[in-house]
């Protein structure tokens, strides 16, 4: 375990120099990893360990597209492919991978299997965390641990396959067995993990939920709204608006901010951007305070989670959340997107001529 020095705060690191894929092989050697659900983060963990050389099995409902899917990605029905339930029987490590509200209707089931030596890895802290809400209460003999990539499934894939690894938090909530540590971590490298930062389930869903709900989509989305629905009520065209909102965010500003920081782009754009930006940025930060601020505590008090458990045990939530996902999609602001991303040159495909 390394420390690292964060801006001047010291953590724990597990890096990929001192726990190689040769020693998560070694640690994983006698275990049946099966991974339950393949949806978004399924595909990614079951396929990157597939590769790295893991004992996996994915277990999935029978006649589903998923089933389907996971065939066409080379899982063998009868052999690394199962019904949910024998999965779990056959597992020695369950990746409770589906999705939280999911999570609480089979729970019964994934109990009924959780047998002494057993692991218990989620890629969450939900379940655990407000377990008044979810009722998934593990047995004591068994381990229980995360690990919760920071990003979608889909990159954790894309990135494996690029050479590259997708940070990823880790945290034990119960050590049975006394070999819960090297599991999780033999179980962060194999899923295909770049750095794991130690945490614990409580600080991990809080984190994400605010993370989500927050920067990384809520409120710049909020954000992009409201920039947009001002340039375009001051008589911008939509593509002006789009690009000067979005695109250049994207496809310029941001790839460099990954590479560099804020603070390099800072120092690294017009003397005119730079004395706007400083001036402005204080009054977002204000601006926005508040409302992280109720963000936070909503996470916190469990009514995000509740909220979350509601809104997916409804019967029709899904053509409720399909209108609202419409209402988005149709936005002028996202379909001028749609025809600017079409000009890039290299989405060969040519925007929409409007005779
Ligand atoms: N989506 C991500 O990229 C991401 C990133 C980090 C962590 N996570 C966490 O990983 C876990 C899995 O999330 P996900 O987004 O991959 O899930 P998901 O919504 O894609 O669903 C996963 C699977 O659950 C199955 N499923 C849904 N309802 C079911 C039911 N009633 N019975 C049986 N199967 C059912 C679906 O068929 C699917 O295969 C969650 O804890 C989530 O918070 C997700
Ligand atoms: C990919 C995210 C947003 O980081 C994840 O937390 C999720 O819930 O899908
Ligand atoms: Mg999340
Ligand atoms: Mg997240």
């Amino acid at each position: 375990m390394a420390k690292l020095n964060f801006g001047g705060v010291e953590e724990n690191v597990v890096t990929r120099e001192e726990f190689p894929l040769a020693k998560a092989q070694q640690v994983l050697k006698n275990e049946v990893v099966a991974v339950i659900g393949y949806g978004v983060q399924g595909p990614g963990q079951a396929l990157n360990q597939k590769d790295n050389g893991i004992n996996v099995i994915v277990g999935q409902r029978k006649n589903s597209k998923t089933w389907d899917k996971a065939v066409k990605d080379g899982f063998v029905p009868g052999e690394t492919l199962f019904e949910i339930e024998e999965a779990l029987q056959r597992g020695t490590i369950i990746c409770y991978l589906l999705s939280d509200a999911a999570q609480i209707q089979l729970w019964p089931t994934v109990k009924k299997h959780l047998t002494a030596g057993k692991a218990l890895y989620f890629s969450h802290g939900f379940g655990i965390t407000f377990n008044e809400q979810t009722g998934i209460v593990p047995p004591k003999d068994v381990d229980v641990f995360l690990v919760a990539p920071k990003g979608s499934g889909t990159s954790l894939r894309r990135m494996f396959l690029q050479g590259r690894g997708l940070n990823s938090s880790y945290a034990i909530f119960q050590d049975a067995t006394g070999k819960a540590k090297e599991r999780v971590v033999a179980l962060g490298i194999a899923v295909g993990s770049g750095y794991l930062f130690e945490t614990d389930f409580k600080k991990e869903v809080y984190s994400d939920l605010t993370g989500e709900r927050g920067t990384l989509m809520g409120a710049i989305q909020g954000i992009f709204a409201a920039q947009y629905q001002v340039l375009r009520s001051k008589g911008h065209t939509p593509s002006e608006a789009f690009n000067e909102t979005v695109e250049e965010l994207t496809q310029s500003l941001m790839p460099l901010v990954a590479e560099n920081g804020m603070d390099w782009m800072y120092a690294n754009c017009s003397t005119t951007a730079q004395r706007g930006a400083l001036d402005w940025w204080k009054k977002f930060r204000d601006a926005t305070l508040p409302v992280f601020n109720d963000l936070y505590e909503s996470v916190a008090t469990g009514k995000e989670s509740q909220r979350s458990i509601d809104s997916n045990s409804q019967v029709d939530y899904r053509e409720k959340l399909e209108a609202e996902l419409k209402e988005l999609r149709e936005s002028e602001m996202w379909q001028a997107g749609k025809t600017v991303r079409s000009l890039r040159p290299e989405n060969q495909k040519p925007a929409e001529v409007v005779a």
